[in-house]
């Protein structure tokens, strides 16, 4: 039979086993399936089958609907001290981000500036999602430092760890004239993002060969990307995805997606055993909050390598 050449995909890993436990025979082979996928793309989507039911997928994206269509000046009361928080608007996007999104309080206040008598379908919601996610996260997380033999470092890591929940609606492509770059490509300046979407594509990962692939989405998958604090982290092992949003020109439909984004509210170094004679240390200790400061005066711009690269 000929060899077929497939098409470079972005690996979906599968999480819907719910026997999914440390030192099961499952979790080291889904362990083998993300760190290489981490290694060589800085992501994979991760299907999560019916941990995610269509109603909660159809719920939640109805209420994001409602949450961007409330006026301006409502949104914009939705502040934050943190770069990169709160309210924002730019030419093709907006975003509304809140500081420590994993916890239900901070979820209920941000309803309220909305809904002031609450709305169970947008908190509740987000709550389920949130859940996930950090369910998610930390299972990705407890793979990751194994695979380098550091588990020892996770508990005392994790420990700091801070959660934002950013919502994006994207601008319709349709009052452009061309397929729109509607989110430059860029990196997160987290450690990691967990993302889900709508049913309309845009996101694109840069892979080695300079070409962006696209995603196929199911309503029960997230996207996993490892983010500049990782790269550091793991001593460059795994790198930061690079990533953009393409809304094509015939698209008449609204993109919205929402994300888990994790900061870790410490000093990040890499651990002494991921530094040897293959992997000399390539990064000094990394504040990730005074990272985000710096980035605000250059526009974002500012490579991780620039900041705290040797
Ligand atoms: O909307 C998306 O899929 C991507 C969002 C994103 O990259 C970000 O918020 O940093
Ligand atoms: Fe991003």
């Amino acid at each position: 039979m000929a060899i077929q050449t497939q098409a470079k995909m972005i690996p979906v890993v599968d999480f819907s086993n719910k026997e999914l436990k440390p030192g099961s025979s499952s979790w080291s082979s889904t362990r083998r399936d993300v760190c290489r996928a981490l290694e060589e793309y800085g992501c994979f989507v991760a299907e999560v089958g019916n941990k995610v039911p269509l109603k909660l997928h159809n719920t939640t994206f109805g209420a994001i609907r409602e949450l961007f269509d409330f006026p301006t000046e409502a949104k914009k009361k939705l502040t934050s001290k943190r770069p990169g928080h709160g309210y924002l608007f730019k030419a093709r996007y907006e975003r509304m981000a809140i500081e420590n999104g994993n916890s239900p309080e901070e979820t209920q206040k941000l309803t309220n500036i909305f809904w002031p008598n609450g709305n169970v379908h947008f908190s509740e919601s987000a709550d389920s999602y949130v859940k996930l996610m950090e369910e998610l996260d930390q299972m990705v997380m407890r793979m990751v430092f194994e695979n380098y033999g550091v588990e020892k470092y996770y508990d005392s890591l994790t420990e700091s760890v801070t959660r934002t929940l950013g919502f994006i609606k994207y601008k319709e492509a349709q009052i452009t004239t061309s397929t729109c770059n509607a989110l430059e490509r860029h990196t997160d300046k987290t450690f990691t993002t967990i993302l889900h979407q709508n049913q309309v594509k845009g996101l694109e990962i840069k892979i080695k060969d300079d070409k962006w692939l696209g995603f196929d989405y199911s309503p029960s998958s997230f996207i996993f990307l490892a983010a500049d604090a990782l790269q550091v982290w793991s001593n460059d092992r795994i790198p930061s995805c690079i990533h953009r949003v393409q809304i094509s020109e015939n698209e008449t439909r609204t993109r919205y997606s929402f994300g888990l984004f994790t900061f870790y509210d410490k000093t990040i170094s890499v651990p002494e055993e991921l530094v040897d004679e293959e992997h000399p240390l390539r990064y000094k200790p990394l504040n990730i909050f005074e990272y985000l400061k710096a980035n605000v005066g250059h526009g974002g711009e500012l490579s991780i390598k620039a900041y705290c690269g040797i």
